[in-house]
């Protein structure tokens, strides 16, 4: 038997001046233990997916939850649940690694205790223990993206989202990240994560939906979406024959 751990329902975003939604009846449904790939061009709603679900953003009709609590009405008890990993790197420059994870020790309301075996476990964990004393600002582009997962999952929690975490590093820190990643699902963590890297989602991914114009056009485990499409060969070119070639940052 499935457990459903996080599902939406008819879900739609409208920002405010926007002719068009940014979402549009996006209903998914995620399982326990998972790790759900959502996938789009730029601007397809994956993003404000995300925020909607972290109870970041409301969304103007339809519902979601997660672990059974609304995102809405519950939104304090699905806080508890869940981490971020967001897009932008969300740490302050001017303090070091580990001050940055104090400050969300903190806020997680990690117990006095175990707040500094935590730290070292997400800073061993990002392998980022011999820099932890150094200022974020002077790490390189990959030594941010990890220092930004060990924030995200130093509450250990069930269920981590995850927006673009390997975007713009290198293949070392990439690998690194998609292999911690892959660990802590091992140990149980729900991962949703979006990426524009298709090889990425193909290689780790148990259960990929790809949307267009805040719209689910599909929906599956990616090697059978692939072989029940011939010709596309992965999931980049099933990916390309239903979202189209044409470039999707013009200038509106
Ligand atoms: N705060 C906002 N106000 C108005 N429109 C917005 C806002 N945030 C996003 N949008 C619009 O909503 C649509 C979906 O954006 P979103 O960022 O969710 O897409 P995305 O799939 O995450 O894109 P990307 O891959 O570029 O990160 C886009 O048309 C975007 O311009």
């Amino acid at each position: 038997m499935t457990d459903i751990i996080l599902a939406t329902e008819n879900l739609v975003k409208s920002y405010a001046g926007s002719d068009r939604p940014a979402i549009n009846g996006l209903s998914l449904q995620v399982d326990r233990g998972q790790i759900f790939g959502l996938l789009g061009p730029n601007g397809a709603g994956k993003t404000t997916t995300i925020s909607i679900l972290c109870t970041l953003l409301q969304p103007s009709s339809g519902s979601a939850t997660i672990l059974g609590h609304d995102v809405v009405r519950q939104a304090t008890e699905v806080r508890r649940n869940i981490g971020l990993v967001p897009q932008d790197i969300a740490l302050y420059g001017s303090l070091t690694a580990r001050e940055n994870l104090r400050y969300f020790a903190r806020i997680y309301k990690i117990s006095a205790k175990l707040i500094e075996e935590r730290i070292n476990e997400c800073l061993q964990l990002a392998e980022l223990q011999d820099c932890a004393d150094r200022r974020v600002s002077t790490y390189s582009g990959g030594m941010k993206r990890r220092a930004n997962l060990a924030a995200g999952i130093l509450h250990q929690p069930e269920i981590l989202f995850l927006d673009e975490p390997t975007v713009g590093i290198d293949a070392q820190s990439r690998n690194l990240i998609l292999e911690r990643l892959v660990e802590l699902n091992h140990q149980g963590v729900t991962l949703i994560y979006t990426t524009h890297y298709m090889e990425e989602a193909q290689q780790i991914c148990d259960q990929v939906a790809i949307v267009d114009g805040g719209q689910m056009i599909a929906c599956g485990h990616p090697t059978q979406l692939v072989n029940d499409s011939p010709g596309c060969g992965n999931l980049e070119g099933l990916f390309l024959q239903l979202t189209g070639k044409q470039l999707r940052d013009r200038v509106e």
